[in-house]
């Protein structure tokens, strides 16, 4: 049977034969493949390797150095992976169910929990069927532009990370008897396709909640409906009765459960501390899935595609030649919980340095994995506790959940509030006027802004697709407070090159600076003279990122006056070295904050 899975022209042909074991009968699917880059139309690349990943600590070029996150060379990374997955294979319960329930085949379709550990999708599909086939869409409208301003929607660096995960899933999926298909395409025109082709009873996937997903679902759906599976030789034992494969969505981005929330998503509290309040006393957080040793056999398949490179993907590759470069991947996810919780000892001291900006160690630096779905929140939950237990717990330990709960109040936001998310006048539709001006908002995104911390923060985002959180809320508050200038832009810029895009992350962040989102502060102002004191006082950040600046003294690095490149615009409030009204209060409302967290944690 030859099966048409793209429209695409000059094409040649690959070819995939697969035999469907519940059957015995072989299909052979024609995938087209394309010589040149691609991509407006769905099509299966002709695949090559990717480079492979840097295992090295750290490398020089004549410049410059970077630091690997994690740090630890490549087997290390195995033999901490290998083991944290041994202490997550089970055991004889789960082969045992499955034994009894387990028939035909399912689809696992990877978007974005990119892991094998504490993956629902994957656990059920291979609970409820007897062959489990894994597929990841490389879809061209991930590699296109971002919404309103046209900036690459996946810049080159989070696409290389992206690819690492690819080649770690496929490679930790193969351990476990099992493979990865890559197909490049748009998941409604795949996934109907091989569902058809192997008779698939249902299709298993993550669950998201932003209106570009939704729609995707929303168009696979629509596809499945339109495959009958021809004549089952046998029952797949899944309620199915029109014989349509049915897509399975499952939730597993967030440490706290949809379903175990004391509320509906859409009746969410609007203010963080009241969000985080009521989920820590009414809800728990549930443990990680254990799996079975082998998920296998996998469907016969000859040729699983190749990753594409990066030029086909239309990106031009680039290093990342200073500051940090992270290992995509749940193998490199593993090993960065490994070395700071325990190799490191770092969570101990989390609270106290997480507002750093400078190298690897101030903070987890979990949010890439987390945002590709490499690394499980629960999982990070679990080891807090484990930590917990087997050294000690304060308040830094209670912190990284405390920060986790925003990433669930993010997600959970995107669900209440829709698209008003992405909307100008945010989730309170503010009316106010923004400034679009080009010259402003280039010198911010180049890291030519005369202020010495934006500029770091923003070549750091550019060169490394990283920046801190301190740098962040920084950045965001110069753009949309000093400049005016209409907060999306700087959304978008995001979106093109964090690691740890994530759109309820992002955007929900954005619209909270912005002053549009569920701040219960309006004027959320963050004064760079300020910020630069408390945060950079030997200038040690910025003289890293902006070299022409180690020659000043250090408490000047941050005020270099006309040593430096002019400032393109006054701030609003506050002059060098002088705090002002709005930053205090800022400060305040952060201490209150985080003394109610400590109370938190010392009721607990
Ligand atoms: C304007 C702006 C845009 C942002 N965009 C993103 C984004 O696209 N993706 C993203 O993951 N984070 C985003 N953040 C949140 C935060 O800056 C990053 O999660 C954090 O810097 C990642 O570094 P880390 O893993 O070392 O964090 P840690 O300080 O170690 O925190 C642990 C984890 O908690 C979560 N977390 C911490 N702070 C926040 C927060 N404010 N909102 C949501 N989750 C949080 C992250 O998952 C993080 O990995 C944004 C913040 C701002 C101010
Ligand atoms: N995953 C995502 N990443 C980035 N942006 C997203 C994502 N999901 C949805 N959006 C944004 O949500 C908005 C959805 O626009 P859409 O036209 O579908 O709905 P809308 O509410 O009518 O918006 P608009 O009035 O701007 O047209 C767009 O701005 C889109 O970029």
């Amino acid at each position: 049977m030859a099966i048409l899975l793209s429209r695409a022209t000059t094409l040649s042909l690959l070819s995939l034969k697969t035999t469907i074991p519940s059957s015995n009968s072989t299909f052979t699917f024609i995938l087209f493949t394309n010589q040149a880059p691609p991509p407006t139309t769905t099509r299966i690349l002709p695949l090559s390797n990717p480079s492979p990943v840097t295992m090295s600590t750290t490398a020089s070029s004549s410049s410059a150095m970077y630091q690997l996150v994690p740090e630890q060379g490549g087997n290390e990374m195995e033999r901490v992976a290998d083991h944290t997955f041994g202490r997550y294979t089970s055991s004889t319960h789960i082969i045992k169910k499955r034994s009894s329930s387990g028939k035909g085949t399912s689809i696992v379709w990877f978007r974005n929990d990119l892991r094998v550990l504490d993956n629902e999708a994957l656990y059920k599909a291979w609970l409820t069927s007897q062959t489990v086939l894994p597929v990841y869409c490389v879809d061209p409208r991930l590699f296109a532009t971002t919404y309103h301003f046209g900036f690459p929607k996946t810049g080159v660096l989070r696409a290389q990370f992206l690819l690492e995960c690819l080649a770690d899933l496929r490679k930790n999926l193969i351990k476990r008897g099992l493979n990865l298909l890559i197909l490049h395409g748009k998941p409604e025109d795949i996934i109907p396709s091989l569902a058809k082709a192997f008779g698939a009873h249902t299709v298993y996937a993550q669950k998201e909640s932003c209106s570009e997903e939704l729609n995707v679902e929303r168009s696979v759906i629509r596809g499945l409906q339109q495959v009958v599976i021809p004549c089952p030789e046998e029952s797949t034992g899944v309620t199915n009765s029109n014989n349509v494969p049915k897509l399975q969505l499952i939730w597993g981005a967030t440490m706290y459960h949809i379903d175990d929330l004391p509320f509906d998503a859409t009746c969410l509290p609007d203010v963080y501390t009241q969000f985080r309040k009521t989920v820590e006393g009414q809800c728990s957080i549930r443990t990680c899935i254990k799996l079975p040793a082998s998920l296998g056999p996998p469907p016969a398949i000859e040729d699983w595609g190749c990753l594409p490179s990066l030029e086909q993907l239309g990106l031009r590759s680039r290093n990342v030649s200073k500051g940090m470069k992270f290992v995509g991947g749940e193998t490199a996810a593993l090993s960065r919980v490994y070395e700071y919780f325990w190799k490191k000892d770092l969570l101990k001291v989390y609270k106290e340095t997480r507002n750093g900006m400078l190298g690897p160690d101030y903070s987890t630096k979990f949010s890439p994995w987390l945002a590709s779905g490499s690394l499980s929140p629960r999982f990070i939950h679990e080891e807090v506790k484990r930590y917990e237990n087997e050294r000690q717990a304060n308040s830094s330990t209670y912190w990284v959940l405390f920060e986790l709960i925003w990433r669930d109040y993010f997600r959970f936001l995107s669900v209440k509030y829709g698209n008003s998310l992405f909307h100008l006048g945010g989730p309170r539709k503010v009316q106010r006027s923004w400034s679009r001006d080009e010259n402003l908002f280039e010198s911010w995104k180049n890291g030519c802004t005369g202020y010495p911390l934006i500029d770091a923060n923003m070549k750091e985002l550019s060169t490394t697709g990283f920046m801190s959180n301190r740098g962040r809320q920084i950045a965001c508050s110069f753009l949309v407070r000093d400049m005016s200038i209409d907060w999306r832009m700087g959304a978008e810029w995001f979106e093109t090159c964090l690691l740890d895009y994530d759109p309820c992350s992002n955007y929900g962040n954005w619209t909270y600076g912005s002053g549009v989102g569920n701040d219960p502060r309006e004027d959320r102002y963050f004064s760079i003279p300020k910020q630069a004191q408390t945060y950079d006082p030997e200038g040690e950040y910025v003289a890293y990122w902006l070299p022409q600046l180690r020659a000043i003294p250090k408490d000047k690095r941050n005020f270099p006056g006309n040593l430096y490149i002019p400032q393109i615009v006054p701030l609003k409030y506050g002059t060098a070295g002088r705090h002002n009204k709005e930053d205090k209060s800022s400060g305040r409302a952060r201490r209150a904050n985080e003394r109610a967290g400590e109370r938190r944690w010392n009721r607990r």
